[in-house]
């Protein structure tokens, strides 16, 4: 009787994904790995506030396991306090190594949302080169390619950026951005946006031209909380909402 239930595959409980980004914190969970459920809140929320409500949502089952993973190590930490220790996983970097090999110096340094957008690119493309673009608090643009992490661009994001012209001038005002924005501005707030739409949009183009000389046949993966707004911009990319969880999903599968 025993050894027969041994042969069953290991019932697989309910795992809650928490994914802890500079500015939203995604809480997700899944049956598959393809189709999520979740909720994003501040990361500036206290984790109880979070998790409050995304059980508003989903009442607890008791065999609810947590897997946890981010990019704000106060934030993570807080995080452990409040979960039970006995049913919390953290994604193990030498999983992430074994899949996807790489370069980065040091290893463990790799941003966590990064290696799970390169996880999802490996087992869902393993045979396709891609250019990964994050659009999140700042913007990361990956290269998987020759089946491994060839290495990235970190760049402010949009909303930092308009922050910092901001903050460190006494005239510029904060901003929010059109897309597209108008080649030339005629007010201090136009010309603003002109200039940071352009920004972007010019080095996202630039990158992807400069991958694709190496890799011609590079596809273009667009994630972040940015990328639903720029995706029409950039011509022949894919908006792939769920990259990050998908990812995340993979890495803690045996
Ligand atoms: N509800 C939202 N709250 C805050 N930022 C948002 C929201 N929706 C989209 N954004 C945009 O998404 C960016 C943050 O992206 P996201 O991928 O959530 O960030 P991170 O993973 O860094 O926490 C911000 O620059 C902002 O412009
Ligand atoms: C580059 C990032 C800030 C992006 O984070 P996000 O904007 O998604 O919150 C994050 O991946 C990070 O802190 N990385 C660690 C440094 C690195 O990847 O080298
Ligand atoms: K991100």
């Amino acid at each position: 009787m025993v050894e027969c239930r041994r042969r069953q595959p290991a019932a697989i409980g309910i795992m809650i994904f928490i994914a802890v980004g500079n500015t939203r914190t995604l809480l997700a969970q899944s049956n598959d790995g393809l189709h999520f459920q979740s909720i994003s809140a501040a990361t500036a929320l206290h984790p109880a506030h979070i998790l409050q409500q995304w059980e508003q949502l989903r009442p607890h089952a008791e065999e609810e396991t947590f897997a946890l993973g981010g990019v704000v190590p106060e934030a993570l930490q807080t995080w452990r306090e409040l979960l039970p220790e006995a049913r919390l996983h953290e994604p193990d970097l030498a999983v992430f190594n074994q899949r996807v090999a790489n370069a980065y110096i040091p290893g463990e340094a790799l941003g966590f949302d990064r290696r799970c957008c390169l996880l999802a690119a490996a087992q869902d493309y393993p045979a396709q080169s891609s250019i990964i673009i994050d659009m999140g608090t700042a913007i990361t643009i990956d290269l998987f390619a020759d089946g491994r992490f060839q290495g990235g661009r970190i760049l402010p994001g949009i909303t930092m950026s308009f922050h910092a012209l901001f903050l460190g001038t006494a005239l510029l005002p904060d901003m929010d951005l059109p897309v597209p924005a108008a080649a030339l501005g005629n007010s201090t707030g136009a010309a603003i946006q002109s200039g940071v739409f352009h920004l972007f949009a010019d080095a996202l183009q630039g990158a992807i031209t400069h991958f694709q000389q190496m890799y011609p046949d590079a596809q273009v993966l667009l994630t972040g909380g940015d990328a639903a707004l720029w995706q029409a911009q950039i011509p022949n990319s894919q908006h792939v909402p769920d990259l990050l969880l998908r990812g995340f999903y993979g890495w803690l599968q045996a």
